[in-house]
């Protein structure tokens, strides 16, 4: 009898093929192409965004564990799996740092364009976890006047500065979103960017999305920017990817295909988080395991604003990544999964 447990992995998870084989027995898949019948023999799933784990995937398997090298997880169905006594193990805040980034690269890039200075604009952040109080805090550091709103934490924290989307929304120049994609629940952001969203947004503000497409509606984002209500659109995630909506695409100032968070460092996280997952669910020796052909990223807390500025180019050009897309939607995965991940500088 072979006791090694079986490890059903996505084939696009970097820096991951030959870890876990001295331990386990392991296949690589497409994430999106991982059926009921490959889980029917799979102890554990190493999964991204692209496998859905629900009854359809799941049910009957002898699957116990599901670790995703990602930060979110509404991919996979939490409800299902504690029903049926499968973990869930998340790469919390694995690649907050490379969504920063991105942000500030948005950021910087408008502010040349639309000839601005930080100390002039007032950010909004909505979602301040792992990556929005990153955000807010670089976004004090470069100047901006910064605003947050973060419901659930403002109920566990009541003495804490967050504002309503109700305040937040008509004061900010700039919204950028952090949340989860939550479709239940006291706090939803299933279509929370909606056309009520739209209107009580600032005239002439920024909206960036790099948190999921869902959270938003694509006709109220469209209609926002067609009224010219919103001086520009971010977007890096997107309804129905990998089929995105064309006139999202065209009216956006930036649109990238989901790639906010692909940072060298950050995918380097994401594995490692999930590699942990597994040493600890099967008791393997490998829960301090990092790729080894990775430096981990060392923040930069000084870095000011022109710095930054002026250094982005170099690891990241918003604007040369907004044209790939535009002259092939179609790529979209390819995009992702032939990513030259960036390093994180600050
Ligand atoms: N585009 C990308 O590449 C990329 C990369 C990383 C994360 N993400 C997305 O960004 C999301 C946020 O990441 P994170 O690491 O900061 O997650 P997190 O869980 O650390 O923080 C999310 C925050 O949102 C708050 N929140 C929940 N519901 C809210 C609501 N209705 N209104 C306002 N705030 C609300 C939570 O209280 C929490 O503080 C992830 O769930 C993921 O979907 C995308
Ligand atoms: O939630 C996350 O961590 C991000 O959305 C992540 O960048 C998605 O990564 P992927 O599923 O493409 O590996």
């Amino acid at each position: 009898m072979n006791a090694k447990p079986y490890v059903l992995a996505d084939c696009d998870i970097p820096f991951l093929k030959g870890v876990l084989e001295p331990y386990a027995r392991v296949q690589y898949l497409k994430g999106s192409e991982i059926s009921h019948c490959d889980a029917a023999r799979a102890d554990a799933l190493v999964v991204r965004t692209r496998t859905h784990c629900d009854e359809r995937l799941l049910g009957g398997t002898p699957v116990g564990l599901i670790a995703t090298a990602t930060i979110g997880h509404d991919h996979i169905d939490s409800e299902y799996c504690s029903r049926h006594g499968i973990a869930i193990a998340t790469a919390q805040g694995c690649n907050a740092r490379g969504v920063l980034q991105y942000v500030m690269a948005a950021l910087a890039a408008l502010a040349v364009r639309d000839e601005w200075s930080p100390a002039d604009r007032t950010l909004g952040v909505v979602g301040v976890g792992n990556v929005g109080s990153l955000i807010a805090e670089y976004g004090e550091l470069f100047g901006f006047r910064v605003l947050r709103c973060d419901p659930p934490k403002a109920e566990r924290n009541p003495q804490d500065d967050y504002l309503p989307l109700g305040e937040l929304l008509p004061q900010a120049d700039i919204v950028t979103c952090h949340v989860p994609l939550n479709r239940t629940g006291n706090y939803p952001t299933l279509r929370m960017a909606s056309a009520s969203f739209f209107e009580a947004i600032k005239p002439g503000a920024i909206f960036i999305n790099t948190s999921r497409g869902k959270i938003v509606d694509d006709e109220a984002l469209i209609g926002a920017l067609q009224s010219g209500r919103l001086s520009h659109a971010v977007v890096d995630t997107w309804n129905n990817e990998p089929d995105i909506h064309p006139t999202l695409l065209s009216l956006a100032t930036f649109a990238t295909p989901h790639i906010a968070g692909y940072s060298i460092q950050g995918k380097a996280a994401g594995t490692a988080a999930a590699v942990r997952a597994v040493s600890e669910f099967f008791g393997f020796p490998l829960n301090g395991w990092y790729p080894p052909q990775v430096t981990p990223s060392r923040a930069d807390p000084n870095i000011t604003w022109e710095r930054m500025r002026e250094t982005m180019p170099r690891y990241f050009r918003i604007e040369a990544e907004t044209q790939r897309l535009r002259s092939a939607p179609s790529a979209f995965e390819n995009i992702r999964n032939n990513y030259d991940y960036r390093t994180e500088f600050f």
